[in-house]
Parts: structure tokens; C-alpha cells; sequence
């Protein structure tokens, strides 16, 4: 293939919104070309899930031993400087793993900054490379916040690289990266303040359990300041400040502007070819097509309508292998993609929300469990957080679930089949999970 171009596909970003399709891709016998300018895998492996999840490990398990104390004697701590070290040596090989998969496959992986010529062109490195097919795949960025001082505070990347936990952490935000890091920050021994942009924490889930996650967070010494209206960081001798509201101000010793992430559409030549972006993104069609028919968009930075998520990425770019090997040329369809806040304890949905099925009861029920009190499996561990709610469809086929708890993102994983596949009462009754587990908890509650 690829007579008259160099490639088949280029791929521009080598995240997930590209390799989990690029490599089937080129397995199938198509020419492709990965143009990186940062390290191979993005943001995930790297400076997102990965590392996070490396992070968050000991933190969950120290949450739960804290819980036992009844039983576990002693009191554990956690050591920042050896969490950090056991993330960098997880996540290191991951990169790697990552470029000689691709290579393994055929696909040439090109080190630096991809710019659009022309609709078929791109300049990488002072070279220019043509393809037929064109994937945007760059990613988010940190949305640094336009005030005065922005330049004192720091990002997510530069915290999960710290040598030593600060004292005193101000977050700004109150999203994912916020409360997930501030659930880190305060296990590891720091002060934690986070000045909200509104009173809500994680909006995109249930209210009510987000109030729980907030509620336990203010128990275990985090503060939180509603509506806070940041508008300067400053810096007096070797002290910073928070400045917010009106003239109010808080010395801290490290900030995180966790305001939110933004499209990387600079400076990739989407003017010079006409693809149409604004800031959500670059627009796709059903197809992921952009505006100009062989270029498509993948993952975080296409405006898609999807949360962005590593699954979304995974989904779309296995989509577009898909669409380029004509093994379908139906529009997208997505399943119902799962998102979970690690806090601890964990946020997790799927499907219908809790806030939907109850401003349609005609159209769903929500059946909602405290765990604490039915579950004897969440009894053991002593967890005081622990509840669940299920919508059915007036067929009473499940379509939504949402629960909290330390085991929320195991509990949503194992119902995927039951509400995607919309398996029957009949299907599901001919499944028996192992005993005791999450799955045949939350199964069994059904
Ligand atoms: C702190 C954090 C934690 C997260 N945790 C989770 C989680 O637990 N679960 C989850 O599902 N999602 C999580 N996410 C989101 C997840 O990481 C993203 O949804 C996913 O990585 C998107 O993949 P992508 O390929 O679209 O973009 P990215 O992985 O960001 O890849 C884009 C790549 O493009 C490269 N690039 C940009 N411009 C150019 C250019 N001009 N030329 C060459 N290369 C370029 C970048 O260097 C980057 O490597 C997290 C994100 C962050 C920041
Ligand atoms: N567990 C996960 O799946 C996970 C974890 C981390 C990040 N992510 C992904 O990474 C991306 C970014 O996460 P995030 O937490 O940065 O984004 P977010 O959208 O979840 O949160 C942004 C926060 O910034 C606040 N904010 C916005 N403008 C502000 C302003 N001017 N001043 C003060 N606060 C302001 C918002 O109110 C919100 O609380 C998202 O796409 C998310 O899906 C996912």
C-alpha cells in the first residue's frame, strides 16, 4: 500500500488516541508513521493514569489499614520520597514497552514536533512527510489560570514528581485532578486547602455521594473554601500566597492550578489546512472525520461529546483501524464509557446517572443500597462509606449504576457486561461469580 503518499496513516501524538489502533493497524499491513514530540504513550502512561494509579496505591491501603486499626497494630506511614521512587520505576519501562510494540508491528515512530503543510503533508524535523490519511491525536494541556502569579503554581506532572511533600498544598479546582490529588496530598501527611470555583467537588457525578467524598476529606483535615474566586498568587521572601475573594489571602508553600485541561490545537497547522477547532477541541463528525475529509481527530482533543478519558482514546482510535482497514464504515458508536474518581473512597458510574433517572420517573427506577448496613463484605473492612444505586428501564433492565466506596471502580467493571449487552434476568441468572468477591456483592444486589 501507499504508492502515492509515504504513508497510509500518519498518526500526529502518540497516546492512546493513537497507538491502541496504530498497531493493529499495522499489523494488517498498512505503512504508518507515529510522530511524537514528547515521550512515546502520553499523557497516561506517563503523567496521567499510570503514574496516578502508582501513586494512589499505598494511599488506598492506607486508608483501609487505618480502618483496622481493631485488628492491624502498629501505625503505618507513608514515605513520599519512596512512593515517588516506586512510581518513576512502575511507569519507566512503559514508554519503551510502548515504541518497540509499534516497531515490532511495522510502524516508523519519528521524535519531534508535527506541523501541517497541506492536507496530505506534514512537516516533522524539517522534513516533509506525506500520508493519505491524516490522525490528530495531541492531546490536553494544563489550562494555566490567566492571573497574576500563575507562573508560582504548578501542574499535575510537577506533583507527582515531587522529591518532597510541602508542608502546605493549595489546589485550585475541584475536579479530577484536584480531589484525586488532594486525597494523596492529605494521606501523605500534608495541609491541604482547595479553593473551589463553586461549592461542588467532581460535578460530574451524584451530588449527594460527591458531598460524602467531600464530608470525609474535611474529617481527615482538608479545607475547603467555596467559591473562592482566585485571582492572584503571589510571592513575599520565601512564602506564597493564595489570593482570593475579596483581598483574602493564604500563605501556602505549593500550589496546583488544577483549573482544568485544554486542547493542544496551537501550532500544529490546522489554520494552514482548514480544520476546524474552537476550545473544546477539534470537531468531528461521526466518522471522527475534521473538516477536511483524510484528516481525522482521536482522543482528548477531538470535541467529540465523549468524557475525556483513556477509554474514549482507546475506543476511537481502535474505531478509526477499524474505518481504515474497511472493516466498517458505520458512524462511531460508543458503549457506555465508565468514569471513576480515585478518591478514596472511589466515585464510579456507568450508563444512566442517578440524576437523570430521577428527573425521568417514568421513564426509570433507581434501587439504592446502603452498603454499611446489607453488605457484610464492606462490614469487614470497617468501611463507613459504601453505597450504591441501580436504574432500571420501565423493561427493569439495568441501564445505570453509580456507587461509592473503596471498591466503586471494581463493582461498575464487573455490571459492564449486564448493562452494554443488556443481558436479560434469564442471561444473568446463568452466571455465578466467585465467593466471596465485589462482583457477586454487587451482582447479588441486582
Ligand atoms: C493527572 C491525570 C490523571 C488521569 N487519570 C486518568 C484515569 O485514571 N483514567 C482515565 O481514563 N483517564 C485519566 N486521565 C486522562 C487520560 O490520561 C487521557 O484521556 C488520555 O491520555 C488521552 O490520550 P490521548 O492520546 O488523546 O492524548 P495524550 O495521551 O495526551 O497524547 C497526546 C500526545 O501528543 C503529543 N503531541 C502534542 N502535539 C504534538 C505535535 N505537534 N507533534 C507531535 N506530538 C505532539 C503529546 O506530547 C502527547 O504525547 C488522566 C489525565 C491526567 C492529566
Ligand atoms: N480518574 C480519571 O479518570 C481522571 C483523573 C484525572 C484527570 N482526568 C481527566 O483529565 C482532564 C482534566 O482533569 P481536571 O481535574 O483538570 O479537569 P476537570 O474538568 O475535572 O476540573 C477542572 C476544575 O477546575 C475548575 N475551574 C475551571 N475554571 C476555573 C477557574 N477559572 N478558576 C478556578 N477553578 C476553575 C472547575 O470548577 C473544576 O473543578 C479531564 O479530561 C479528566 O477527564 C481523569
Amino acid at each position: 500500500m501507499a504508492e502515492k503518499y509515504d504513508y497510509d496513516v500518519l498518526y500526529i501524538g502518540a497516546g492512546h488516541g493513537t497507538f491502541d489502533g496504530a498497531m493493529p493497524l499495522a499489523q494488517k499491513g498498512f505503512k504508518i508513521a507515529v510522530v511524537e514530540a514528547d515521550k512515546i504513550g502520553g499523557t497516561c502512561p506517563n503523567w496521567g493514569c499510570n503514574a496516578k494509579i502508582a501513586l494512589d496505591t499505598p494511599v488506598k491501603i492506607y486508608e483501609q489499614q487505618k480502618q483496622m486499626s481493631n485488628i492491624l497494630e502498629g501505625n503505618l506511614k507513608i514515605n513520599w520520597k519512596n512512593n515517588v521512587e516506586n512510581k518513576r520505576k512502575t511507569i519507566k519501562s512503559l514508554p519503551d514497552m510502548i515504541e518497540n510494540g509499534m516497531q515490532s508491528m511495522g510502524i516508523d515512530v519519528i521524535k519531534g514536533w508535527g506541523k501541517l503543510i497541506d492536507k496530505h503533508t506534514i512537516n516533522v524535523n524539517d522534513n516533509q512527510i506525506t500520508a493519505q490519511n491524516i490522525v490528530i491525536a495531541t492531546g490536553l494541556r494544563p489550562n494555566k489560570l490567566d492571573i497574576p502569579g500563575t507562573e508560582l503554581a504548578h501542574d499535575s506532572k510537577d506533583f507527582m514528581n515531587l522529591d518532597e511533600m510541602p508542608e502546605n498544598i493549595s489546589i485550585v479546582g475541584s475536579g479530577y485532578i484536584a480531589m484525586e490529588f488532594a486525597t494523596i496530598a492529605n494521606a501523605s501527611g500534608a495541609n491541604v486547602t482547595i479553593f473551589m470555583h463553586s461549592d461542588r467537588i467532581l460535578r460530574q457525578f451524584y451530588q449527594p455521594y460527591t458531598e460524602i467524598i467531600m464530608k470525609s476529606l474535611e474529617d481527615k483535615g482538608v479545607k475547603f473554601v467555596k467559591s473562592a474566586n482566585v485571582n492572584k498568587f503571589s510571592k513575599e521572601n520565601d512564602k506564597l500566597f493564595v489570593e482570593y475573594g475579596n483581598s483574602q489571602k493564604q500563605a501556602t508553600d505549593w500550589i496546583l492550578d488544577a483549573a482544568g485541561r485544554i486542547p493542544n490545537v496551537e501550532n500544529i497547522g490546522l489554520e494552514n489546512v482548514g480544520v476546524e477547532f474552537d476550545k473544546k477541541g477539534i470537531k468531528v463528525d461521526e466518522y471522527l472525520r475534521t473538516s477536511v475529509n483524510n484528516i481525522y481527530a482521536s482522543g482528548d482533543v477531538a470535541d467529540s461529546g465523549q468524557p475525556k478519558l483513556t477509554p474514549t482514546a482507546i475506543f476511537q482510535s481502535t474505531y478509526l483501524m477499524k474505518l481504515f482497514a474497511k472493516e466498517t464504515d458505520a458512524p462511531i458508536k460508543y458503549p457506555n464509557i465508565p468514569s471513576v474518581g480515585f478518591t478514596t473512597p472511589r466515585i464510579a458510574q456507568v450508563g444512566v446517572s442517578i440524576d437523570d433517572a430521577k428527573a425521568k420517573p417514568e421513564e426509570y427506577t433507581v434501587k439504592e443500597n446502603d452498603l454499611t448496613k446489607t453488605d457484610w463484605y464492606r462490614i469487614m473492612t470497617n468501611d463507613t462509606i459504601a453505597q450504591n444505586a441501580y436504574v432500571y428501564d420501565k423493561s427493569n433492565q439495568l441501564v445505570g449504576f453509580t456507587e461509592i466506596s473503596n471498591e466503586a471502580d471494581n463493582a461498575v467493571d464487573s455490571l459492564l457486561p449486564v448493562i452494554e449487552l443488556k443481558l436479560s434476568a434469564e442471561q444473568t441468572g446463568k452466571i455465578v461469580q466467585l465467593f466471596p468477591s465485589i462482583s457477586s456483592d454487587t451482582w447479588g444486589n441486582m
